[in-house]
């Protein structure tokens, strides 16, 4: 009812209810709700992109009060994000996240400010810079070999193979321990942490990052329940940084060995500098957020969408053979969509093989020195890169016959504009959130655009199409999927290294095809798709 006056109100008042005509084109908007009651509980990514086709690739909604601009373009998101990135670099405030749930030293929540500048400088260093990325071959090598081992050992459990290389990859890199199952002590309590906060903003978040005043109610109130469980949350979230410093604290003060690692040798250097009390909370935020940091991006925007991370959490929970929520862990994803792919398209998988035959030898392995040497292969990735970000956050294999996709981070992790700007003369007022909807981009297929009307459909049958010369940069989804401007996802080489050295290992070594029932008949998967803004 209320909402029916309301609609009716903004139909016959226009003038009031549009404040401003220099604002970017969007969909009416109500009183107080904004467009809220508009934006669906699924696929509120494809309403943006339905808007953008009507409105363009700049559109203004709001949220509540929160004004926010949804950008449809990768132009408009690299003017905005990238070109303009001192503007646009911050973070919405996330209440929940960081008040309630303890999240505030992690680099993803951060504001922009020195604090994360501090922590981007340690993860650039150790993840981004050139030196740092061929000082990690060596472990890329030994993890890669370990997966390989484990696929050959296990191949049906290749999923929990495929979840623990990069889990043990981030692991070792920071830490100097590898994972060695996913019954890892590590592992497990990054994953109750990361579970927690999922449930938690399943239940508590959406309403306190609109109305912060909210996060003062007494626990004692009745509705409050949900705050005070969030509250408790906060205690696993806190072990997350606290534990893995102080075993890393430990062994160096006990002058035992410690493997060469990230977080040894920032406390090492803060310990020489006399800082240490200052950099502490930061060394563990780092270590926290570099473990943690492609799941808590997927975690992050939940809280604006409560609705959105629920179907993570049911999938968690009632299916218990495959109870992770690092099942998110991007890398993982990738490169389990790229299994999948390869058993419904084994004409690709015939054509990798035969290009690392032809270029690697059969009897070498590939090494990142062969990187721009295979390009079929870095167009079968560009193509799941794509494809991944149209479809899915996560994958759950039920079994193999049954298989369930999301949809990845869609809408990237907003950004925050912090002083009012203009562009293409719209007003773009301080404050807004600012959503690159990625999804919408990736699901117009670029390199082909007469694919959109396959965009529902998995093209990595064709990755060719990635080697058109006339493909210009703004096609390739790697320029994409990791965000935008100055809180571009830092791990994105090493992530990156990851992915390509275990696909080409994969295609160098198995045998990829469809499994056959007692019949002797093939089986095909059957994908499912599930929508979501975040898993
Ligand atoms: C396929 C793998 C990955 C994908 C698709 C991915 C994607 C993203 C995206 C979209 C963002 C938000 C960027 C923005 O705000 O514009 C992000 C941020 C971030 N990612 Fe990744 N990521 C991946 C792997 C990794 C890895 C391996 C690490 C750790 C080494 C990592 C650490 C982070 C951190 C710390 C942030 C926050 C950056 C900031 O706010 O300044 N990511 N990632």
């Amino acid at each position: 009812m209320l909402c029916v006056v309301l609609v009716s109100a903004s139909d016959c008042c226009p003038v009031f209810f549009r404040l401003s005509s220099a604002l970017p084109p969007g969909p009416r908007r109500l009183f107080f709700l904004g467009n809220v009651l508009q934006i669906p509980m699924e696929y509120q990514y494809r309403r943006f992109g339905e808007w953008g086709e009507k409105y363009g690739d700049i559109i203004h909604i709001r949220l509540f009060r929160t004004p926010a601009i949804v950008l449809n373009s990768v132009k408009a998101a690299q003017d905005l994000m990238a070109k303009k990135s001192p503007k646009y670099s911050d973070r919405p405030p996330l209440v929940f996240m960081k008040q309630i749930l303890g999240w505030d030293p992690a680099t993803p929540f951060m504001c922009y400010g020195d604090r994360w500048r501090k922590h981007r400088k340690w993860i650039q260093t150790a993840y981004g810079e050139r030196t740092s990325l061929v000082g990690h071959r060596t472990l890329l090598k030994r993890e890669c070999m370990v997966l390989v081992q484990n696929l050959m050992v296990s191949p049906e459990m290749f999923l929990i193979h495929l979840r623990r290389f990069p889990a043990s990859l981030v692991m070792t890199s920071l830490y100097g321990q590898p994972i060695q199952s996913t019954e890892d002590e590590h592992f497990r309590m990054a994953e109750s942490a990361l579970h927690a906060t999922v449930k938690a903003g399943e239940s508590a978040g959406s309403l306190i990052d609109f109305f912060p005043f909210l996060q003062y109610v007494p626990d004692w109130l009745p509705g409050a329940a949900s705050l005070r469980e969030a509250r408790q949350v906060r205690q696993s979230i806190r072990r997350l940084f606290d534990d893995p410093y102080h075993m890393i604290k430990r062994q160096l003060d006990n002058n035992e060995e410690v493997r060469d690692c990230l977080i040894a040798a920032l406390y090492r250097e803060s310990a020489r500098n006399g800082s240490l009390a200052d950099d502490e909370d930061d060394i563990k935020g780092v270590g926290a957020s570099v473990y943690s940091g492609n799941v808590l991006v997927f975690i992050a925007v939940s809280p604006l969408f409560t609705y959105s991370s629920k179907a993570g959490v049911d999938t968690v929970n009632t299916h218990p053979g495959f109870p992770s929520v690092l099942t998110y862990f991007q890398t993982s994803i990738v490169l389990s969509t790229f299994m999948l792919a390869m058993v419904l398209h084994p004409r690709v998988y015939v054509k990798a093989r035969d290009e690392i035959e032809r270029i690697v030898g059969m009897s070498n392995l590939p090494t990142l020195e062969h990187k721009d040497s295979l390009p079929y292969i870095n167009c079968i990735i560009q193509e799941l890169y794509r494809y991944v970000a149209v479809f899915r956050q996560s994958i759950v294999y039920y079994t193999l016959q049954d298989i369930s996709w999301n949809p990845p981070l869609p809408l990237g992790l907003p950004h925050h504009l912090q002083s009012v700007d203009e562009y293409r003369n719209f007003h773009i007022p301080r404050g807004s959130m600012i959503f690159a909807n990625i999804w919408y981009v990736c699901s117009k297929c670029p390199a082909r655009p007469n694919y959109i009307a396959m965009q529902s459909r998995f093209v990595l049958s064709d990755p060719e199409r990635f080697e058109d010369a006339n493909v210009d940069v703004l096609s390739d989804p790697r320029n994409y999927v990791f965000g935008f401007g100055r809180r571009i996802c830092p791990g994105r080489h090493f992530a990156e290294d990851a992915i390509w050295l275990a696909i080409t290992h994969i295609v160098s070594i198995f045998d990829i095809e469809k499994a056959y029932n007692a019949d002797g008949g093939e089986i095909t998967p059957a994908v499912h798709f599930r929508p979501g803004l975040t898993r």
